[in-house]
């Protein structure tokens, strides 16, 4: 009998092969992996590099410039498109037969509301524009923001140095009158940030006219607000339109002057009408925090000292205080007497009205008495620091001539500083919710307890 076949070796044979072909295969697969993970690695290299060549911004972040004619009116921007044209027609359409279509910009300051809610309330159309730069606090912008949009005012969140979107407005809107109070205000700031007073007293004012005069059409008549400052080292009282406006105290002054001759320039050779606005010292409710009665109130409830100037003679600093209401008015005269703008396209086609004007109070008041005046509406003594004026800008008295106002579009202050800061400081214990002391023991603690939502002062009568 044969001897069983010897099947070891053969089945060891086969378990070696069949052991070689698996290393082979797991190696092959190995080296293919490795083939695929370089291709892949050497794409997405490749891919990259294209995208970031063709959407640099994409991956560096948002460096598009801030007042870009893009940035603004894009289809993601709130500007531009055709449900914010609605709206900016909506705010600046007429709701009275021939009423005016009125371009306020600084619309959330403090004049620049007072006017807003005042031309609407008797029919105007009105499109406000502001910056809400923080030169004060800018919550108080944003609360009179609120105000306007209550009233059915829109305010639009831009520059007046952005021409794009100032086009883009003319475009949408054929505005018959821009009230331009968009400026760097505050006397002796300037001393500590002079450029921002070049930025929106001169570039900004000639971004504006170079818009009104060359691409709106028609052209709108423009009032705009100048400043008793441009008075100077003038020492002719009352100040008169007629006399010397060429020795400003301030930079302030200088740009505000440098504005009238700006003016003087666009009517000249564009045919825009004009009509400059000299303020002097305006107050009331909601007024700016950076102005003495403000800031001196505050000083006055919380027990701070507060600084008074006086002249190097000894003499108290004087002021002709003229009060929001009466201003408003002055604003409205001025706006409805102003002549049309005789230009289009940037050609002039006759001459067109230039005219400027003192919006005073004419009767200068000294800044202690003011004081005196709030120490007794606040109940609580004021605690002073007498200095001589420093050398910052400040001029020692004011005092308007208001007869060409009154002549012209019948200006009459009729509110005295104790009456209106009466008004102020009722408004001021209301909005910041404080307790004025006198007030104590009248039930509900503070004088007007409802804090921010107030809507109250000059602004409801106007
Ligand atoms: O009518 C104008 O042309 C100007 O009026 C005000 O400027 P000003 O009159 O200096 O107003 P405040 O800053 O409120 O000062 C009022 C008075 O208080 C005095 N004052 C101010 C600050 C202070 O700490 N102490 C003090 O005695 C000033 O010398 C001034 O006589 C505005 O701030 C300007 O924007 C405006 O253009």
């Amino acid at each position: 009998m044969a001897p069983p076949p010897d099947n070891s070796k053969t089945t060891k044979l086969e378990r070696y092969n069949s052991y070689l072909r698996r290393v082979n295969s797991t190696k092959l697969l190995a080296a293919s992996s490795n083939i695929l993970f370089r291709a892949t690695l050497l794409t997405a290299v490749v891919l990259i590099l294209l995208f970031t060549l063709h959407y640099p911004p994409l991956l560096a972040g948002h460096h598009t410039p801030a007042h870009s004619h893009r940035s603004l009116l894009s289809s993601s921007s709130p500007y531009g498109g055709a449900a914010w044209e609605r709206e900016v027609r909506r705010s600046a359409t007429p709701r009275r037969p021939g009423g005016l279509s009125v371009l306020v910009t600084g619309a959330a300051g403090f004049v620049g509301t007072h006017c807003s809610l005042a031309l609407k309330k008797r029919g105007d159309g009105v499109l406000g524009l502001d910056n809400f730069n923080s030169y004060y606090d800018p919550s108080l912008k944003r609360s009179r923001q609120d105000l306007l949009s209550r009233h059915g005012i829109l305010v639009i969140d831009a520059d007046i140095n952005d021409s794009n979107l100032l086009i883009k407005l003319f475009d949408v809107v054929p505005f018959s009158h821009v009230l331009h109070l968009a400026a760097q205000a505050g006397v002796r700031y300037a001393m500590r940030n002079p450029q921002s007073y070049v930025a929106s007293n001169v570039a900004g004012l000639v971004s504006l006219f170079e818009v009104a005069a060359k691409h709106a059409d028609p052209q709108p008549a423009v009032v705009w607000a100048s400043s008793s400052s441009v008075y100077g080292l003038n020492t002719a009282v009352p100040f008169s339109e007629l006399h010397r406006t060429d020795r400003p105290a301030s930079l302030y002054a200088a740009t505000k002057k440098a504005g009238e001759a700006i003016a003087h320039t666009y009517n000249h050779i564009y045919g825009l009408s004009i009509t400059g606005l000299r303020f002097f010292t305006v107050y009331g409710p909601w007024g700016r925090p950076d102005m003495a009665y403000f800031f001196f109130t505050k000083s006055i409830l919380s027990g701070n000292a507060i600084t008074l100037f006086k002249t190097r003679d000894g003499v108290d600093v004087q002021r002709d205080f003229t009060y929001i209401d009466d201003v408003i008015q002055g604003c409205l005269g001025a706006l409805d007497t102003a002549g049309k703008s005789t230009g289009s396209g940037g050609k002039k086609r006759g001459p067109a009205q230039l005219r400027v004007y003192n919006l005073g109070n004419k009767s200068p008041v000294p800044v202690s008495k003011m004081v005196a005046i709030l120490e007794q509406l606040l109940g609580k003594k004021a605690k002073k620091n007498v200095v001589t004026m420093p050398m910052n800008g400040d001029v020692p008295y004011t005092h308007a001539n208001v007869s060409s106002a009154e002549k012209d579009f019948g200006y009459r202050p009729t509110t005295d500083l104790a009456t209106g800061l009466r008004r102020f400081v009722k408004w001021y214990v209301e909005y910041y919710g404080v307790m004025a002391p006198h007030a104590k023991g009248k039930g509900k603690g503070s004088v007007g307890g409802k804090g921010k939502d107030v809507d109250t002062g000059s602004v409801a009568s106007a």
